[in-house]
């Protein structure tokens, strides 16, 4: 982890910025309101003993695209993880439309229209494209053509190479697939881990494109990135998590320009989320 921000959230309310204001809890509950997705202080680990989330609020609305950003370790990966029920979360709550989902299994997520993309090992190698995109079918396999098309649409290139093993692709066209697959099952939501990471300029700037013209087609969007300028971008409103606790929040706009926040996370201090 990263050392802590020296203006990070304190408990003097007069001292902080809009959007650390925002990031408190008060505001959180305020804001939060009934959104698609909420999780509300949450504090979640991997070890016994050992939180990487701590008291971590977040919110997404139908229709957003909302980024997560931060530097390495802050947690970015693992508030997804929770979000899908990978990790066991041992304080607070999350919904999905008012509907509690604290810890609930990942298939019964993706029943209730949750897709998510790991970071890596995300298709699989032996099999071709449109095997991997029949195994994001297997709970509606009948409807396999109405969703391909709906993904060729977005992809061109996997319906063009639809017969090629995912191992022999690259890692930007991996990614499509992996995208493509989740997508197969109409979900509501799309939570993204790092989809632009390790990718060529060109590929990242495909990633983004994708994003928005998912988005576009009703499904909202959780993007965790560490291409924090891009991703600040597309999105409609970001969290800054640091340390495993949320930092600041606002639109993608105001945080991207925030002079704060280019200082501490976008700037050459930033390091790591300079990518
Ligand atoms: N499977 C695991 N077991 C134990 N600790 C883990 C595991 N995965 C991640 N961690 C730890 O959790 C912390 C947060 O990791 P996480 O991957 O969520 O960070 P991140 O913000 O996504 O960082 P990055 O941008 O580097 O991927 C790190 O200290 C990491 O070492």
């Amino acid at each position: 982890m990263t050392e802590s921000p020296e203006n990070a959230p304190t408990t003097s309310s007069e001292e902080l910025t809009p959007a650390q204001l925002a990031a408190t809890p008060a505001e959180h509950q305020k804001r939060a309101g009934n959104a698609l997705i909420r999780a509300d202080d949450i504090t979640a680990g991997y070890l016994p003993g050992i939180n990487i989330l701590e008291d971590c609020n977040f919110y997404l609305n139908d229709g957003e695209i909302v980024g997560i950003i931060g530097p390495n370790g802050a947690g970015k990966s693992t508030l997804l993880k929770a979000l899908f029920g990978l990790i066991p979360i041992r304080k607070g709550a999350v919904t999905l439309r008012d509907e509690a989902i604290t810890s609930a299994k990942a298939h019964r997520l993706v029943q209730l229209g949750v897709g998510y993309v790991p970071q890596t090992q995300n298709v699989f190698p032996s099999l071709t494209i449109e095997e991997n995109l029949e195994m994001g079918m297997y709970l509606r396999p009948k409807k396999f053509n109405e969703r391909f098309a709906v993904v060729a649409d977005l992809f061109p290139l996997l319906a063009e190479r639809r017969k090629m093993k995912a191992g022999s692709l690259s890692g930007g066209e991996r990614q499509m697939v992996a995208m493509g697959r989740a997508l197969m099952m109409e979900p509501s939501v799309l939570l993204l881990d790092e989809p632009s990471a390790g990718l060529s300029p060109m590929f990242q700037d495909q990633v983004f494109i994708r994003c928005k013209a998912i988005n576009a087609t009703g499904v909202s969007i959780v993007l965790v990135e560490q291409n924090a300028r891009r991703c600040l971008q597309i999105c409609d409103r970001g969290y800054v998590l640091d340390q495993g606790r949320n930092a600041y929040t606002d639109t993608g706009e105001t945080l991207r320009n925030d002079p704060k926040i280019i200082e501490l996370y976008l700037g050459t201090l930033a390091g790591s989320s300079e990518k």
